[in-house]
């Protein structure tokens, strides 16, 4: 019995291919290779180029494996641009979660882990974000992010197909061995670029916005490692297989750094100046968004192990470090 990662060439999905591979599962990989990179595939992993969009393609990759469970990473994921361009937004996440269900559906696949996001709550109305507050997405990713999610619910009513949406706030960090980490091109994500500062890249990091009602202004975010981050997907499809309910759990650490303190942490992690130059914000941004995420210690038993902003920039600092150019130097697989 094997997992699908759809998305499993990304950021996060190809984390969690390594830890679903050292845990002793069989994993097989779907990817269009749009935002992901060959070189964070392994020559031995199936891989299958393609778009969730394609049925026929999902049937094929269904026919060849025996799937027991799907962990689905795919997704365009960027909160600015999808408020410039919501209907991409709209027809990837939502879209390609509709065929990737139907074809769960017409194999017979019941068990679903997907990734969700802080972005469905919007601005907060507490200081610490539970599954139970009200979710008002201020961006068109969290509103398809949030549309999936309800889809969920009904397609676990009508077709017993049980998933676990896992809400997450901001992934960062590398695989504690070195053997992933994060390289999106363009890159827009607040630690790697500081990184690539760090790395002499770029003259500067942009500060979108030093007017919220934050402490010093700037966004405040609750960042989690995404090996933390992909030690929940384990626990989540080990709770699918004990008890198949339909639900939500947010994954983070509880604690806010604003950006002017997570580019100060970085500027000790590095040692380097880093400049940073203020600029008007990024729109469909919120405040300030932390989690709860109790309900995952509890119930998954979920136990993070980087709870320290400094360690997670480290981990991040050390890929970026051995590999500046990305996976671009690395060897592809199914280009
Ligand atoms: N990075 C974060 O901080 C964060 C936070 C919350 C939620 N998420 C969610 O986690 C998931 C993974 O994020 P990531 O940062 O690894 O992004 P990523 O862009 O690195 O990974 C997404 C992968 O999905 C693939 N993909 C996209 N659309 C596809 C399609 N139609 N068919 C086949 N493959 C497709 C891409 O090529 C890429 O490899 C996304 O669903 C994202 O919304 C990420
Ligand atoms: O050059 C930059 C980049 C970002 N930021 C700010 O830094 C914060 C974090 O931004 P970013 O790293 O782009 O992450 P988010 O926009 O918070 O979104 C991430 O985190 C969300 C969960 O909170 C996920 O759903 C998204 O997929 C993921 O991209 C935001 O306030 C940005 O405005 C800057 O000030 N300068």
């Amino acid at each position: 019995m094997a997992v699908l990662v759809t998305g499993g060439a990304g950021y996060i999905g190809s984390h969690a291919v390594l830890a679903l591979k050292r845990k002793g599962f069989d994993t097989v990989i779907v990817d269009n290779l749009q935002t992901g990179h060959g070189g964070a595939v392994s020559s031995d992993d199936h891989f299958y180029k393609g778009s969730l969009h394609d049925g026929e393609f999902l049937d094929q990759v269904f026919t060849n494996h025996k799937i027991d469970a799907v962990i689905h990473f795919a997704a365009s994921s960027l909160v600015g641009e999808s408020v410039q361009n919501p209907l991409k937004y709209y027809e990837n996440n939502v879209g390609g979660a509709i065929s990737l269900l139907q074809a769960m559906e017409r194999h017979g696949v019941k068990k679903l882990v997907f990734s969700s996001t802080a972005a469905t709550y919007g601005e907060p109305e507490s200081d610490l974000l539970t599954e139970e507050d009200t979710v008002s997405p201020t961006n068109p990713y969290g509103e398809t992010k949030l549309a999936v999610e309800k889809m969920l619910k009904w397609s676990s009513e009508a077709y017993g197909i049980h998933s676990i949406a896992l809400r997450y706030f901001n992934v960062a960090g590398a695989d504690p061995e070195g053997l992933r980490g994060e390289d999106h091109d363009p890159e827009t994500h607040l630690i790697p670029i500081i990184l690539q500062v760090a790395l002499g890249q770029r003259d500067h990091i942009s500060i979108f916005g030093t007017d919220y009602a934050t402490p010093d202004g700037t966004c405040i975010r609750d960042y989690i490692h995404v090996s933390d981050l992909v030690d929940a997907h384990l626990l989540a499809l080990e709770k699918l297989e004990s008890d198949p309910e339909t639900t939500v759990f947010n994954l983070g650490n509880g604690q806010g750094f604003s950006v002017k303190e997570v580019i100060d942490t970085a500027r000790k992690v590095t040692g380097h100046d880093i400049p940073a130059k203020e600029e008007a914000r990024r729109a469909g941004d919120p405040a300030k968004l932390v989690a709860s995420a109790e309900k995952a210690r509890i119930i998954l038993k979920w136990n993070p192990v980087y709870t320290n902003l400094h360690d997670i920039i480290e981990s991040a600092w050390k890929w970026h470090e051995a590999h500046p150019h990305g996976y671009d130097q690395e060897t592809r697989k199914g280009d």
